[in-house]
């Protein structure tokens, strides 16, 4: 009998990452819970869905990810991002099975000149941080036998992310103004599936204490925005993709809706020595999702770019 593990969410760069790479691990199955049976600004839903799907495991990958349109859609945000965390919590707590929950660097302010811990300070610049935060505070409280996650920077073949919306730019500009002053680690959502699947592994395996808790996981090595726009035209030319020249700016000249850390670097040693999980370094997951993109082989090639773009194109 495969184990039944439930995702929050379909089409999340996440979501789809853990149901391509479950095979790799061995007897799995992912059930993903999506609207309309699971609608996490309906909390009425989260129950009975949960219940239904009998799971051995809970992976909490649906979010209000949307960083800008959450400075005005407060409520929303937080409905999703804290109080659907809530009753998932409290959902797992009844079914009596653990729970590995994604949270942001962006519960961070960036003040710190290293990379975070995960027992430093939390101050988040912009809604969606605060609503992660509570999210994760709330989970805590819930009494679950969880572990949280906090990740950065995903990007993967699916939905919307900065890789997939660097390439559509670059199809229709030579130039592109990217900024250089916000530092994070770039991390393959393929890679987070993985690491979530040994995790799991772990906490069915054991009780012990010590696997359970906040941990951080990204990408090894760090970048600029810049720089990882860089990294992907360099790599897309070789292959024969778009390209744009990077022209590097600072964050005052990219004025955005919501506020974003100077700094979100994390430091992941806590998972590595808990875990056995370190995630390779982010320049090579780079290459094999540019790889696949320009190979024509996403299961959804382009869909939803467009609003990337005029989201975030000036
Ligand atoms: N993307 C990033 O850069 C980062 C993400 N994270 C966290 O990691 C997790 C996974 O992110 P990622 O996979 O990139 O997310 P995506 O933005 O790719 O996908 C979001 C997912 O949330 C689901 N969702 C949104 N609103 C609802 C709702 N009301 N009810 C049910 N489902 C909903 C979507 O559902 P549907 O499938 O139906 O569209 C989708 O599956 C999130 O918790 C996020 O906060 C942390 C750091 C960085
Ligand atoms: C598209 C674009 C963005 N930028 C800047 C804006 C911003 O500072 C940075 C990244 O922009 P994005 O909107 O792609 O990324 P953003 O929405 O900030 O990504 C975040 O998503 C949430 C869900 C997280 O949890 C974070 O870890 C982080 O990955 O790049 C440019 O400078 N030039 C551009 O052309
Ligand atoms: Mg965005």
């Amino acid at each position: 009998m495969p184990r039944r593990y439930v995702v929050t969410g379909r089409g999340g760069q996440v979501a789809q990452s853990l149901i391509e790479r479950a095979d790799r691990h061995g007897e799995i199955e992912i059930i993903p819970l999506a609207r309309p049976n699971l609608d996490l600004a309906d909390l009425g839903t989260i129950e009975k869905a949960l219940v239904e799907a009998r799971p051995e495991l809970i992976i909490s990958a649906a979010a209000y990810t949307a960083v800008d349109q959450a400075e005005s859609d407060v409520a929303k945000a937080f409905l999703v991002n804290s109080a659907a965390i809530d009753e998932i919590g409290r959902v797992a707590t009844k079914l009596n099975v653990p729970i590995i929950h994604l949270s942001t660097d962006y519960v961070f302010d960036g003040s710190k000149t290293s990379p975070y811990h995960e027992s430093d300070p939390v101050a988040p610049l912009s809604v969606y941080g605060q609503s992660k935060l509570e999210g994760e505070r709330r989970l805590i409280s819930s009494g679950a036998d969880y572990v949280i996650l906090r990740t950065a920077w995903v990007y993967s073949p699916f939905n919307k992310n900065f890789l997939r919306t660097m390439l559509h730019l670059a199809e229709s500009r030579d130039e592109l103004n990217v900024v250089a002053d916000q530092y994070g680690n770039p991390t393959s959502a393929l890679d987070i599936a993985d690491a979530i699947l040994t995790v799991a592994d772990n906490l069915l395996s054991s009780r012990d204490g010590r696997l359970r808790g906040i941990f951080h996981i990204a990408g090894s090595g760090e970048a600029s925005w810049a720089d990882f726009a860089s990294e992907i035209f360099r790599i897309s030319v070789e292959m024969g993709g778009p390209s744009a020249m990077v022209r590097p700016i600072p964050t005052a000249q990219y004025p955005t809706p919501a506020r974003r850390p100077n700094n979100s670097r994390l430091d992941c040693s806590k998972l590595e020595r808990v875990h056995g999980v370190r995630l390779p370094n982010w320049k090579i997951a780079t290459a094999t999702t540019l790889q696949r993109l320009l190979a024509g082989d996403a299961p959804e090639k382009q869909a939803g770019m467009e609003k990337a773009s005029e989201e975030n194109c000036r």
